[in-house]
């Protein structure tokens, strides 16, 4: 079973507010699509970011992953472009005959008080039994005490491999890997510690805290991790280990 993310970097153009990069989506659809073809990859589930839509609005609603809004018309704004984005993401897998289709976090996920997230998993595993490849996307949730807040899709990613007991879990985003102070791919990552200095936020407008965040959340997680950039991701889907692969930081 593998978790594949789509980085929102990756397939929209981060810099212009809710802008498709339709190359480098379609790039990624191929990708999957022969996976899938080729018997790689038998139960996959795909997350994908925000990128241009989801971060621009919810920075100019001051929302992120703590700060949270109790105006609806926000929520509809945010969770809108996300959705926007999932029917691009969708409709370039089912022109490739990928049996995609879409779980929008917002109406089946929360957090509880202290922001931890709860994530149901039950339909994942009904629709991954009955051959559909569930699409999941970066959104918002409902936060105990706070509105609503942003959940990223690395966030999901992690809870979806754990809950699903993932083979292996994969990050598309638009570097080739984690990169060092010189900007070669780092190999392999086992601590915070060891990488902090060299990671940074998203160059972009971002309000999930970038390759940082990314690389945190991947060390808590015991399926193997990789990070890596769009033309890995068939060879990833294969059994590669392209990019920075991530492992297991017990504490
Ligand atoms: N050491 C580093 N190595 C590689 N990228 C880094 C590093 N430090 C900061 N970054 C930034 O992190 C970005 C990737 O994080 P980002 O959150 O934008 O990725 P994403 O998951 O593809 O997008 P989204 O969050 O929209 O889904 C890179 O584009 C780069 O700007
Ligand atoms: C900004 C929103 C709503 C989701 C962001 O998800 P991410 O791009 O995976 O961090």
């Amino acid at each position: 079973m593998i978790v594949l993310k789509l980085g929102g970097s990756a397939i929209t153009d981060k810099e212009r507010p809710e802008t498709l990069d339709g190359d480098a989506l379609g790039r990624a659809a191929d990708a999957i699509s022969a996976a899938l073809d080729g018997g790689d990859a038998e139960d996959l589930v795909i997350v994908h970011g925000g990128g241009s839509f989801g971060h621009h609005n919810a920075s100019e609603h001051g929302v992120t992953t703590a700060a949270g809004t109790r105006d609806a018309e926000a929520v509809a704004d945010i969770h809108g472009a996300m959705k926007t984005l999932n029917q691009f993401v969708l409709q370039r897998l089912l022109e490739r005959d990928v049996n995609a289709v879409p779980v929008h976090p917002f109406s089946t996920a929360r957090r509880d008080a202290d922001g931890a997230l709860a994530l149901p998993t039950g339909q994942i595993e009904t629709m991954l039994a009955e051959g559909f490849v569930p699409v999941l996307h970066g959104d918002l949730v409902a936060h105990a005490g706070a509105g609503a807040t942003v959940v990223s899709g690395d966030e999901l990613v992690a809870a979806l491999a754990r809950d699903l007991e993932a083979d292996r879990v994969g990050l598309c985003s638009t570097v080739p890997g984690v990169l060092d102070d010189e900007d070669a791919v780092i190999d392999c990552i086992t601590s915070f510690e060891d990488v902090e200095a060299v990671l940074g936020a998203s160059d972009a407008t971002d309000v999930t805290g970038g390759m940082a965040g990314k690389v945190r959340t991947l060390l808590d997680l015991e399926a193997p991790a990789s990070i890596f950039g769009l033309e890995d991701v068939e060879p990833f889907l294969a059994g590669e280990e392209p990019g920075t692969k991530i492992e297991f930081e017990a504490s």
